[in-house]
């Protein structure tokens, strides 16, 4: 069991963590840390860190192409994120969906997280399986008993379907505390007064400090994994085509046809072709246009997994090595991704808590590359990255609780 610390404690563990995240970020004001802007030169980049044999004639690629290695300029906090010690009390609304049940997962093996609330309509009144730290029993929430019980709450975390989640965040934002909320639906993801929680790509300071957080999407995380290592190098001019595959527990439990496992046996949906909701929250994020990235969904028979092929037209010629490179310096020390050399396969990624990203097959003009992304939608998609985020904004290392390779 774990136990409980007075909230005194609790506030000065928050005050400590925030005052605690003045971590190095980069100099500039934009929202994110995608390109190659603090790129270094080859010198400084490899008194930074040590420089693999194999990625040398790389990187002598590179220097022969005028392209400047780089490093990641936005390396993960691991422990240096660690100033709380403090068990946070959570309260999961929408625990009985497929990330809701995800995350009971998540925090039952995590050694700081104490889950006090799970709210479902459908299971109130029933005990919540798969938690072993206390019992607890499904409440149905609405979002003045929700209020009520923020003064024994530290971390809220709403895994409710998109337009839901309003009167909760609404009611908690008129409270006098400002306990954490991480929201996984797409409601709070255009808004500038959340942070967007997409830690490799978005200063990681700006999360540890927020109390708002808007969890990415699935396939837009595994999109802007795929693209955000390349955005120097891109054409603006010419469209980002990403082709998508999810499995069927990206589409929820609320039965539907994308979620009929009758209708998948042996048969792909294509949906939402044009103006799903990740298409332009990919654009938006990345501080790309409308109309600079195009995602074509298509939903198959598999139940946890996303696949994307995504080709990226090049403004100069560029090589596969070079471009695989580039991936590797932009993303290194990143415990949830890995770079790998062949396109990744979906079923080796469910899961699995980090995205995997490969392929890097350039055309006969050299002015196109094809990246292949996995991701399980569940898990980095969803769950894992909200962990992520919320180990961020509570003061525990990023990747505590979370089970990385
Ligand atoms: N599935 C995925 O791969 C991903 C999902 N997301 C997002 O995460 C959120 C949750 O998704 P997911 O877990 O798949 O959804 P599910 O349909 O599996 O679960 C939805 C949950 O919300 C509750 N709920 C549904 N309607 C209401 C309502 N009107 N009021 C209160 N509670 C309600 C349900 O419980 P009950 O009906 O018992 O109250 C259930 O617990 C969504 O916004 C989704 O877009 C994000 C990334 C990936
Ligand atoms: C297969 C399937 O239906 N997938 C969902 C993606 C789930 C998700 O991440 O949606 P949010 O942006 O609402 O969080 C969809 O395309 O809507």
């Amino acid at each position: 069991m774990l136990s409980s610390a007075p909230m005194a404690m609790r506030a000065a563990a928050r005050r400590a963590v925030r005052s605690s995240s003045s971590i190095a970020t980069a100099p500039n004001s934009n929202r994110y840390v995608v390109g190659l802007n603090y790129s270094r030169s080859f010198s400084s980049a490899r008194s930074a860190r040590p420089i693999a044999h194999h990625a040398v004639s790389a990187i002598a690629s590179q220097q022969r192409r005028g392209y400047a290695a780089t490093t990641n300029p936005n390396p993960p906090l691991g422990k240096k994120n660690a100033s709380n010690d403090v068990p946070s009390r959570i309260g999961l609304i929408g625990a009985r969906g497929y990330t809701g049940q995800a995350l009971v997962e998540l925090l039952n093996n995590h050694p700081y997280m104490d889950l006090r609330h799970v709210s479902s309509r459908e299971l109130a009144g029933q005990e919540l399986q798969g938690y072993s730290k206390r019992k607890i029993t499904y409440e149905n929430l609405d979002a003045e008993a929700v209020l009520q019980l923020d003064s024994e709450v530290d971390c809220w975390i709403m895994a409710l379907p998109n337009g839901v989640c309003k009167p909760f965040v609404d009611i908690l934002n008129q409270g006098a505390k400002k306990s954490l909320i991480v929201d996984l639906s797409a409601d709070y993801r255009f808004d500038d007064s959340w942070t967007y929680g997409l830690p490799e790509l978005q200063k990681r300071s700006d999360i540890c400090q927020s109390s708002r957080i808007s969890n990415p999407g699935c396939y837009s995380t595994g999109s802007q994994l795929g693209i955000g290592a390349l955005l120097d190098h891109i054409d603006r001019s010419k469209t980002i085509n990403v082709f998508g595959v999810s499995g069927y527990s990206g589409a929820g439990t609320k039965p539907s046809p994308k979620n009929d496992v009758k209708l998948l046996h042996d048969n792909l949906i294509a949906y939402s072709l044009t103006g799903h909701i990740h298409e332009r929250e990919v654009a938006h994020s990345l501080g790309l246009g409308q109309g600079e990235v195009a995602l074509m969904p298509h939903v198959a028979s598999w139940f946890r997994g996303i696949h994307l092929t995504i080709s990226i037209p090049l403004k100069e010629k560029m090589d596969s090595r070079t471009i695989r490179q580039i991936y590797q310096d932009r993303y290194a020390g990143e415990k949830l991704v890995k770079v790998v050399g062949e396109a990744p396969l979906v079923k080796d990624i469910a899961g699995k808590h980090h995205v995997e990203i490969g392929g890097f097959a350039v055309d006969s003009t050299g002015k196109r590359v094809v990246v292949a992304a996995t991701i399980d939608n569940l898990s980095k998609g969803a769950a894992t990255q909200c962990l992520q985020n919320m180990n961020l904004a509570l003061g525990y290392a990023e990747y505590e609780g979370i089970p990385v390779e």
